[in-house]
């Protein structure tokens, strides 16, 4: 048995929020473990950055959460933008709600798109309704300056919620650091709070990371890996991988002292087919959906819809690229069928487009047959060092 040893950092998600917060309350928190992405670099910089215009790339959080950050600014001008494939990225749902509550925001290319002109003022009212079917940042962003406005925010959510446990994340944190919040049927409640007692946030390592190293041991033949600092109870939505990787590709987790440590179940049964609504956790839809392939096993995963707004049309990439290994997808808007694939067509490559998970979630097949992985450096978007973590596996192909 080879046994690896991986040290993730902090989770994207958990960092981006709490960097917000830090900016909002004058660096009241000491953040442990933040998150080494480049998404979380990015909104470093532009939360220390007096420049008028600020590009934060291809990091979604980053465009959210700071188009309502800098809409608080008082008498602050900000161009917000992003990357070619951002200013595709929806967020007129967003901007409506806060221009409802008063803010000065302006598109500057196409209508409902990044880039955006923001004249930070005071905002006074305090009650928004917004859809909460398209993407839970928006809510978060909310949730995260309603914490500044004088009488507190409350959002009615309208709709569906897409990935609400990154909802609950945000409400989870807001609380932990003393802010009072309430969350009653359709309705997020957030207190205005002046300040915060200064306090020591350890962050949990990156669960949507940890994803890649499930999928290796679900198809590698004997591999023990460690990972550190993740826990049982954890605010992240991907923390669903274990029970995903338990139930389904025979994948047991146990948590000891802070660490996980991973190995096959011994003649675990596998499924005929599997059946997933992967709303809650869209982030490791790509990592389930090639380990299925990878094992021959049929999936059907529903609850996508937020999947082609994403760093591509990651519906349509996993349909492209499975299909070039051999494989016969379906989709539609909101869902992605795999039959079960009888012949692996090797030595191709697997294009990227951009996005980070595509090049992450496809290595784990090099344990099955050779292929290559177009652009690798995407992966520095959430997990920079994966390439060196990867080497640890010695990889015959
Ligand atoms: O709030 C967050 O940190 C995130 C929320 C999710 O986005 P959507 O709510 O747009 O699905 C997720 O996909 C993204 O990677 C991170
Ligand atoms: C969708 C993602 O990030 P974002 O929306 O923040 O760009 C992701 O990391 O998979």
């Amino acid at each position: 048995m080879k046994e690896i040893h991986i040290q993730l950092s902090g989770s994207k998600s958990i960092t981006n929020r709490l960097l917000i917060l830090n900016a909002l309350y004058s660096n009241t928190i000491r953040l442990i473990n933040t998150s080494k992405s480049q998404d979380s670099q990015l909104m470093q910089d532009a939360l220390s950055s007096n420049n008028e215009l600020i590009d934060i790339h291809h990091a979604g959080t980053a465009m959210r959460f700071l188009s309502a950050y800098y809409s608080i600014q008082n008498k602050r001008k900000t161009i917000l933008t992003g990357s070619h494939r951002m200013k595709e990225r929806p967020i007129e749902i967003l901007v409506t709600a806060l221009q409802k509550l008063g803010a000065n925001i302006s598109y500057l290319e196409n209508n409902g798109y990044p880039p955006l002109e923001i004249n930070g003022k005071e905002l006074h009212e305090n009650k928004i309704k917004i859809s909460s079917q398209v993407s839970s940042q928006y809510i978060t962003a909310l949730c995260l300056i309603g914490t500044q406005l004088k009488n507190g925010l409350n959002i009615e959510l309208e709709g569906k919620v897409t990935s609400f446990p990154y909802i609950n994340m945000t409400l989870n944190i807001l609380t932990q650091l003393g802010i009072k919040v309430d969350f009653y049927k359709n309705i997020i409640s957030i207190a205005y709070t002046n300040k915060l007692k200064k306090t020591e946030f350890v962050i949990e390592s990156d669960w949507s990371s940890a994803s890649y190293h499930y999928s290796l041991c679900a198809l590698g033949n004997d591999f023990k890996i460690r990972l550190k600092y993740l826990f049982k109870n954890s605010l992240q939505a991907d923390r669903k991988v274990e029970i995903i990787y338990k139930d389904y590709f025979g994948v047991s987790t146990e948590f000891i002292n802070g660490e996980i440590i991973l190995s096959k179940i011994k003649e675990f049964c596998y499924p005929k087919s599997i059946q997933l609504d992967m709303n809650d956790c869209p982030d490791i839809a790509q990592t389930v959906a090639v380990t299925a392939f990878g094992l021959r096993i049929p999936i059907h995963i529903t609850g996508l819809e937020t999947l082609k707004i994403k760093e591509t049309d990651r519906l349509h990439a996993l349909k492209t690229e499975i299909e070039k290994c051999g494989g016969e997808v379906f989709i539609t808007d909101n869902s992605l069928k795999i039959n079960s694939c009888n012949n692996f067509i090797d030595n191709i490559n697997i294009q990227t487009y951009n996005d980070h998970r595509m090049a992450m979630s496809f290595v784990p097949l090099k344990l099955l047959f050779p292929l290559q992985i177009e652009n690798p450096e995407v992966v520095k978007k959430s997990y920079p060092e994966f390439w060196e973590d990867i080497k640890k596996y010695n990889f015959f192909y």
